[in-house]
């Protein structure tokens, strides 16, 4: 991979642009990209790392915010309002429309040679101007500098939306090296991490991908690389121990619990499982089966993906490139009947198939949760409200050929030159064809956010059912800090027989690609709305149990 070019020091630390927070659904409407504007500053761990945008995308992309631009006018003109972003009027770059000035774009093209040279566009918005003057009082000028703009292209934005104060105008940039920098501008100049593992991420990717092609997934990973850190030094203290390494078990099992089987139940122990939950949203338990448990259900996924049983996963909105898992829905006895209702195909989180071998398991961690966790986290009321559990989801993440090129993986962060910072893997996805075999950065539940959907899942639980599972064989669970959307919380292998549990609705993660091996893991939710066909009645339920010792009569 070739490296970064060092970033000129007339560049930093100025960072352009950004989204404030709540401007996301102007972003779809006026169908920005999602690249984030700003230049490589003094605070940005990765910088060192951070892969250049290629050229030829770079360009591509910045004339089809051209293109997109004038065809908004246009239209504009014609019907007196601005139309939705619409994917079809994309032109392809290169076909001269949209009064893009592509020979000062060709001018800064093969700029490598560490020249300063920066090209910069607006929408000839005033605001749009007045915050490129700014920049450029900034820093940004000189003979490395030149201003492309206006470019003759009226403000996209309706009255509305700039009485909000949110929106105020566009600039676009493109950077040494190829690095083209867009975005919403705003008043706001706090540079804010892209996403939050919503399906709105997802429909912008899709959008962008429409435009650019299999090139999109430079333009994600670019983003990603710039944006992701490693977990804290306190987090990972906190849960790896002094000088633990990421990936490791966080709640090993005490050698004088050795000849107990649900060892975790214990408790002291108990009590560590529950805190670990409570203050770092999520806890790992190893060991957690007999493992000749944990081996029978490893063998049935296994046996079930040999099958071709698993299909792919599912999802609800946006992103068709966001997962690459096959999965099957299984339950521990004949599913016929909850399958077949009418006839009709199972739905999403219907069972399809029986493994009778997961009575044990769920027997475990029905126990986790609920005499477990749910007493010793009473002031949570999340826990308190479970009652049903979904059926198990058997997972599989093909393996990616070896010689998937990873060109932001632990290659490109090997050249990284801080030592303190460690290796870290690239995003979920397999390049080439632009389709991801891990699962981008997502939230089970996205109730929190604005306009989300509850789909009722409290907690998510996985137990993962790979042998000698090692580092090497990437395919880790990232989990991030929820309000800061790439900053790592903890990154777990999916290592046989070990149970993660963390908050559905609060917890981003993402499934890194597997290298070399199947990843295969099974899945159960709590929930807390009734039972239907994807889900059944959780008998160990807090309120249920709660019910049970007030003997009350209702209960069923
Ligand atoms: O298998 C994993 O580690 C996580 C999978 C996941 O995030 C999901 O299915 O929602
Ligand atoms: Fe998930």
């Amino acid at each position: 991979m070739a490296m970064a070019p060092p970033v000129p020091a007339a560049l930093s630390p100025v960072a352009i642009g950004g989204y404030p927070a709540g401007s996301r659904r102007f972003a779809e409407r006026i169908g920005c990209f999602p690249l984030q504007a700003l230049v490589p500053t003094s605070h940005d761990q990765s910088s060192a790392t951070a892969p250049v945008l290629p050229v030829a995308m770079a360009r591509a992309a910045a004339a089809a915010i051209a293109c997109t631009l004038a065809a908004r006018r246009d239209s504009r003109h014609s019907s007196g309002r601005s139309p939705q972003p619409g994917l079809r009027s994309f032109r392809p770059p290169g076909s001269g429309v949209g009064g893009f000035p592509e020979r000062r774009l060709a001018a800064g093209k093969d700029d490598t040679t560490g020249v300063p040279q920066v090209l910069l566009g607006h929408d000839g918005s005033p605001e749009a101007a007045q915050y490129l003057g700014a920049l450029q009082s900034r820093g940004l000028q000189g003979p490395g500098c030149e201003l492309l703009s206006p470019l003759g292209v009226p403000s996209i934005l309706p009255a509305d939306v700039n009485q909000t104060g949110e929106a105020l105008g566009r600039v676009f940039a493109l950077l040494p090296g190829g690095r083209l920098l867009a975005g919403i501008d705003a008043k706001s100049w706090t540079l804010e991490p892209p996403c939050n593992g919503t399906g709105h991420e997802w429909s912008m990717w899709d959008y962008y991908m429409s435009l650019l092609g299999d090139r999109w997934w430079d333009a994600y990973a670019w983003e990603y690389w710039r944006f992701l850190r490693p977990a804290s030094p306190e987090r990972r203290c906190a849960l790896y121990g002094p000088g633990g390494a990421e990936g490791g078990a966080l709640a090993p099992r005490p050698s004088s619990c050795s000849q107990e089987s649900e060892w975790w139940a214990v408790d002291g122990t108990a009590d560590v499982v529950a805190s670990m939950l409570a203050q770092h949203g999520l806890c790992v338990l190893d060991d957690f089966l007999p493992h000749d448990v944990a081996a029978a259900v490893a063998s049935s996924a296994r046996a079930a993906w040999r099958s071709g049983r698993m299909a792919s996963g599912v999802l609800s909105t946006g992103g068709r490139f966001a997962r690459g898992d096959s999965v099957l829905w299984v339950n521990t006895q004949d599913p016929a009947s909850a399958a077949a209702v009418g006839g009709a195909a199972p739905q999403d989180g219907q069972a399809s198939a029986a493994a009778p071998e997961l009575k044990p398991v769920l027997e475990s961690i029905d126990r986790l949760v609920g005499d477990v966790l749910a007493p010793r986290l009473d002031c949570d009321s999340r826990l308190r409200r479970v009652r049903t559990r979904s059926h198990a989801m058997f997972t599989c993440y093909p393996a990616s050929s070896p010689e998937v090129k990873e060109s932001l993986g632990a290659e490109g962060a090997s050249q990284s030159s801080s030592s303190t910072q460690s290796v870290m893997q690239g995003p979920a996805l397999g390049s080439g064809n632009g389709f991801s075999r891990g699962y981008l950065r997502h939230l089970d539940n996205v109730r929190n956010l604005d306009g989300g959907q509850d789909c009722g899942r409290v907690l998510t639980t996985i137990l993962y059912l790979n042998e000698d599972w090692q580092e090497s064989h990437g395919g880790a669970l990232r989990l991030f800090e929820t309000s800061t959307s790439l900053q790592v919380r903890a990154e777990v292998l999916p290592r046989l027989n070990r149970l993660i549990a963390f908050w559905a609705d609060e917890v981003p993660h993402e499934v890194l690609l597997p290298r070399g091996r199947d990843r295969f893991a099974c899945t159960f939710w709590y929930l807390d709305r009734e039972a239907d066909p994807a889900s059944l009645a959780f008998e160990k339920a807090p309120a249920a149990a709660a019910m049970a010792s007030a003997g009350s009569m209702f209960l069923d």
